[in-house]
Order: structure tokens, then C-alpha cells, then sequence
């Protein structure tokens, strides 16, 4: 039996860069944590405006590349050198100027870009290989998952109103049907997740606000992004700024410098 979920800490900051370097902050200080209890860091990314959100971790002190073990939130079903490509997106915007051994950043298997049902499955099975070994959990417990929310609500490759918001068994499903282009994705699960020990948002700008009120004052609507509840300890985090959270009245928390 899942807990509670704790309630959502939203921070809002004035400009895009203070938003950079309080992001920055805090995932340096979730990977040394991460780091210094159990010698490695497990991420999971999203594409779409996240990746250049980033930029503040490069050259920050106190990152153990070595120690990074980074997964896809969602990706689409296109080579890795394809525009479309999140995978493509985080090298070319973060991978590139950080020295994360290739081993270590884990892409979607390209051998089987037309079977998306296999695709699922190998991807699955790269996080059991990381995870089930050392961790006895139903679903594997990410030190950090990095999300995005589109206009719609949708987060990772979760769309509203899609029955793949009912799926409670799969670590990686797939969808044919993405009403955002490309229609073919693979994406974590919601109890996946779910289950990660931290979850934190990266939402800014004004074609936000809308959708940012929704998901935060009005739950009950059910939407995608509203769903994200990590249990039993885990802690969701929103990085907005005031653009995006104009019309939100759900509190604001003040961004504290991790020590
Ligand atoms: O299609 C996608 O969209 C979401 C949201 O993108 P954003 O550009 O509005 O931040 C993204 O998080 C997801 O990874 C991507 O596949």
C-alpha cells in the first residue's frame, strides 16, 4: 500500500536565468547526495525546452560525471540523429559539453525503430539491468526525473484522456498515436514516475500559464502533468517563473541554496 504524497513545492523565479542556476543547484546537491549514499546517480530526461535548462550544471564544482546513469522520461521513435529525437536534443544541448561516460546515457535500442512493441521491451529491460539488481522494488526507484509539460497538460508521452494514463503494470509503454508529432513514442509509466525518490518540473513562460493554473489549482482535472504524485517519500518540485505561474495561486516556496 502506497502513502500519501507529499504536497508540490513550487518555486517561481523572476528571470530565466536565476531559473537555470536554482535548477543547477539543486541537481548537483540530489546527485551528491545520491552519490555519497550509494555511489551513483540515477536521471531521467525529457526533451522538448528542458535540455537547454541545463546549461547552469555544466562547469558547476561538485559533479561526479562518472557516477551518471541517465535514462529517457519519453522518446520518440526516430533515429538519434533525427531532429525529433530527444536523445539528440539532451547531446547536443547537455552530453556535449559534460563528460558523462557514452556507457552511461542510455538511448532507445534504433534496431528496432519499427517494432515499437520490442522497442519498449529493450528499453524496459535497460532499466531492469540497472535497477533490479540492486534495488527489491516493484518499480525502479530514480534518484531524479527531469520532466517537462506541454500546453495540453501532457508530460513525458503521457497525453490527456489517453488510455495509456491507466497502465499500471508496464515500466515502458509505447504509443502510435501521439497527438503531438511524432505520433511513435516510447514512455515511463506514471508508477514509474511515481516511484522516483525526487521528480522535479521545469515549466517556464507565458504560453504555460494556463495549463500551469489547471494542473496546480484545479488537481481534480485529472490532467497528465496533475498525476505526478511520487510516493511514498518521494517529493515532487516545480522550477517555473513568473511568466508561467501568473495566474497560479497554488503557494510559492522560496528557493533556498542547497548547502
Ligand atoms: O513532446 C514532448 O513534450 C514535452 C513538453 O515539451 P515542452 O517543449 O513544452 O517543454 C517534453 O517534456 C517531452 O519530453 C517531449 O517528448
Amino acid at each position: 500500500m502506497l502513502g500519501q504524497a507529499h504536497q508540490p513545492i513550487l518555486y517561481s523565479f523572476s528571470t530565466t536565468d536565476q531559473l537555470v542556476d536554482a535548477l543547477a543547484k539543486f541537481v548537483v546537491k540530489v546527485q551528491k547526495d545520491a552519490i555519497d549514499k550509494k555511489g551513483r546517480f540515477t536521471l531521467a530526461l525529457s526533451g522538448g525546452s528542458l535540455p537547454k535548462q541545463l546549461k547552469g550544471i555544466v562547469g558547476h564544482e561538485g559533479i561526479k560525471w562518472d557516477k551518471w546513469h541517465v535514462y529517457y522520461a519519453d522518446e520518440r521513435v526516430v533515429p538519434l540523429d533525427h531532429p525529433d529525437s530527444n536523445h539528440n536534443l539532451c547531446q547536443t544541448e547537455f552530453y556535449s559539453k559534460t563528460s558523462i561516460p557514452a556507457g552511461n546515457i542510455h538511448p532507445i535500442n534504433t534496431e528496432y525503430l519499427d517494432d515499437l512493441e520490442e522497442l519498449a521491451d529493450d528499453y524496459e529491460q535497460q532499466l531492469i539491468t540497472q535497477f533490479a539488481a540492486k534495488d527489491s522494488a516493484r518499480f525502479p526507484i530514480f534518484d531524479l526525473i527531469l520532466l517537462g509539460m506541454g500546453p495540453d497538460g501532457h508530460t513525458a508521452s503521457l497525453f490527456p484522456g489517453h488510455e495509456l494514463l491507466q497502465e499500471g503494470d508496464r515500466w515502458i509503454a509505447y504509443i502510435e498515436d501521439s497527438p503531438k508529432p511524432p505520433p511513435k513514442r516510447i514512455t515511463m509509466t506514471l508508477p514509474v514516475l511515481n516511484h522516483a525518490a525526487k521528480v522535479a518540473f521545469v515549466a517556464a513562460g507565458e504560453g504555460k500559464q494556463d495549463t500551469l493554473h489547471t494542473v496546480l489549482d484545479k488537481p481534480e482535472e485529472g490532467l497528465p502533468s496533475s498525476r505526478i504524485k511520487p510516493v511514498p517519500s518521494g517529493q515532487l518540485y516545480w522550477f517555473t517563473d513568473d511568466a508561467a505561474t501568473k495566474k497560479t495561486e497554488y503557494p510559492r516556496s522560496e528557493f533556498h541554496p542547497p548547502a
